[in-house]
């Protein structure tokens, strides 16, 4: 990850864990809102794309990596059921607040953790999801590692990202939306440098192609799937 990334009026946020995690403690009030409003909705559309891929079944565990406020997390009990397991793990307490707080009749378990040092045995999960969270992570490499080593064999996995379109006119218009709109909206509630770390994200993070390579060098069988118009997409992996 690039070492630092300038907010507005300057104030640089360095990429590193302690200032992710200082950023998403900061807007953990508003994210789900901003979310919203920014995606005009359409957010928990490609969240439930993420499903659709795991598959999970009743009875089965899961585990949704990078909770944030659980929009996965909850998806994932709706299939899995009280017959199953469902876990989210986040390393930002105020963000597993919201979770709990919006899941309160749902029979999950919260782990604060991270995400590169997972608390859960080997092989012990049937499927794993991780919504707009691989981005915001320092060794990618190594929360990968942990995925495949908690799957079970056959076990699959769904994460699901933004990257910089390959149509330079989709890239254009991307960079458009995020600066222009998103970080002048998150402006309004004091989280512009917050806003415009999620552009700045998407500078060094990969298309599908090297996503499948990292999956790929730890053992999966991976396949990428752009999803809004090529916006971002959904990394597929099974553990044979
Ligand atoms: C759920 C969404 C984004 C999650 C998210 C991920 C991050 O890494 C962040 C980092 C820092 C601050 C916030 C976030 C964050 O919220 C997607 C929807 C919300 C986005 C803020 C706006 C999406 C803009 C895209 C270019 C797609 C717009 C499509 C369209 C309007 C239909
Ligand atoms: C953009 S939010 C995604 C939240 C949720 N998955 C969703 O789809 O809305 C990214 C989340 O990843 C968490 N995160 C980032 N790096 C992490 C790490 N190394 N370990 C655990 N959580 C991490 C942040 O605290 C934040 O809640």
């Amino acid at each position: 990850m690039p070492d630092m990334v300038r907010g507005d009026g300057g104030s640089p946020i360095p990429m590193n864990q302690p200032a992710v995690q200082a950023l998403f403690n900061q807007i953990a009030p508003h994210y789900d809102s901003l979310n919203h409003w920014l995606s005009w909705g359409q957010h928990q559309i490609w969240k439930r794309m993420v499903i659709g891929w795991v598959d999970p079944q009743p009875g089965q565990i899961g585990v949704d990596l990078c909770c944030g406020t659980g929009d996965l997390t909850r998806l994932l009990a709706a299939k899995i059921g009280s017959t199953g397991q469902v876990w989210g793990i986040d390393f930002s307490e105020p963000m597993l607040r919201v979770a709990q707080r919006r899941s309160a009749h749902l029979p999950i378990r919260w782990y604060t953790g991270d995400v590169q040092q997972l608390p859960f045995a080997d092989q012990s999960v049937d499927g794993v999801t991780m919504g707009y969270g691989l981005r915001n992570v320092s060794d990618r490499h190594q929360c990968l590692r942990e995925i495949w080593r908690v799957l079970r064999p056959a076990g699959r996995g769904a994460i699901l990202d933004f990257h910089q379109p390959s149509d330079p006119w989709l890239r254009a218009w991307q960079a458009w939306y995020l600066q222009q709109v998103v970080v002048p909206v998150a402006a309004n509630l004091g989280l512009a440098a917050e806003y415009q770390y999620l552009w700045a994200s998407l500078q060094t993070f990969p298309a599908g192609a090297q996503q499948v390579q990292w999956a790929e060098a730890c053992g999966f069988h991976a396949c990428h799937y752009p999803i809004a118009n090529g916006l971002m997409g959904v990394l597929v992996l099974h553990r044979p």
